[in-house]
């Protein structure tokens, strides 16, 4: 079933179409990410769908075509720009936010599994950046949403707090929630989403899952080994995975796509090669969108 149903969507400030053309849908269930670099239009189109601005054209269907009051009860959103009071300590916004909704998650229940209960009586501005990120969360989800937007919800985290944060996301999407997440780190859009949505300079570029998109790359398999003297290529350059070898001295490089790492395993234990120093690389998202749109995605 679709959950978010986005059509022809456009949206221009001044008169500049920021999000021209987007359409795209979401399944129940998915994690599903909105990637580009800074400026793309991820978050106005995310907010277009949270209800918060009004498209100039195209379509917004979400949970089949809930109202606003409606939506806002089943919508749980964390932007970017959802700044708390210095003041408001971390039980008080859970008790306010979860007073919003009709039928609210348990707080003290969801503050506990956001990692934050002995930070309960302290004031939002003397917590770290990811407590700040983790109580967004809980507070996006203290309605108990069908439907979760994250917008970048892992910038500014170290490492640690970032994985922290995306085990969090999974364990979320197994309790039945939806997420979409914007996110311009590629690390974050291969290990969290089932599919996602490239966005370029408020074009959509792609939708795909991420192997997906990484497939599409030519030549997206990246191999390297050291091969006795003797060893002649062109054991290698026929098959149908292949499609570059290069020689320097006693390492031989391939590129080619498919099972690329199979192929030359299995050609060179039957002419008896023994290769050393086997290495097996593959294209990134990074690479994908360089191969889309001509230009990296990555500052
Ligand atoms: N309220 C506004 N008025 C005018 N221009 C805006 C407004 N909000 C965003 N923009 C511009 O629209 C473009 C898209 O912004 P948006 O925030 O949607 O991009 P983004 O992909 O989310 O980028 P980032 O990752 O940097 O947040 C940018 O060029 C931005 O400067």
């Amino acid at each position: 079933m679709k959950v978010i149903e986005v059509n022809g969507l456009r949206k221009k400030y001044r008169d500049r179409f920021v999000v021209d053309d987007v359409s795209f849908s979401v399944e129940e269930g998915e994690i599903f990410g909105v990637l580009g670099p800074n400026g793309a239009g991820k978050t106005t189109t995310v907010e277009c769908i949270a209800g918060l601005r009004v498209p100039d054209a195209g379509t917004v269907k979400v949970l089949g075509g809930l109202h606003h009051a409606e939506l806002k009860q089943r919508l749980g959103v964390q932007l970017q720009s959802s700044a708390m009071p210095a003041k408001i300590k971390v039980w008080e916004a859970l008790d306010l936010y979860s007073s919003f909704y009709r039928d609210p998650a348990d707080w003290h229940a969801l503050m506990e599994r956001v990692g934050l209960t002995d930070k309960r009586n302290t004031p939002y501005a003397k917590l770290s950046g990811g407590q700040k990120q983790r109580l967004s969360i809980a507070l996006a989800l203290v309605g108990r949403p069908k439907v979760a937007i994250l917008d970048e919800l892992t910038t500014g985290l170290d490492p640690q707090a970032r994985r922290d944060t995306w085990e969090l996301i999974e364990q979320v999407r197994a309790d039945g929630v939806t997420i979409l997440l914007v996110t311009h780190f590629m690390e974050e859009a291969e290990r969290l989403c089932d599919r996602l949505a490239l966005i370029d300079a408020g074009r959509l570029v792609a939708v795909d899952s991420p192997a997906g998109l990484i497939a599409r790359v030519q030549d997206s398999q990246h191999v390297t080994f050291r091969a006795p003297a003797a060893f002649d290529t062109a054991l290698l350059t026929g098959l149908p995975q292949v499609g570059e070898v290069r020689r320097d001295g006693a390492r031989i490089e391939v590129t080619g796509s498919g099972e690329l790492l199979l192929a030359i395993t299995t050609a060179l234990s039957s002419a008896g090669v023994v290769p050393t120093d086997l290495r097996a690389e593959q294209a990134t998202l990074d690479d994908a969108f360089l191969a889309l749109t001509g230009r990296k995605i990555s500052t």
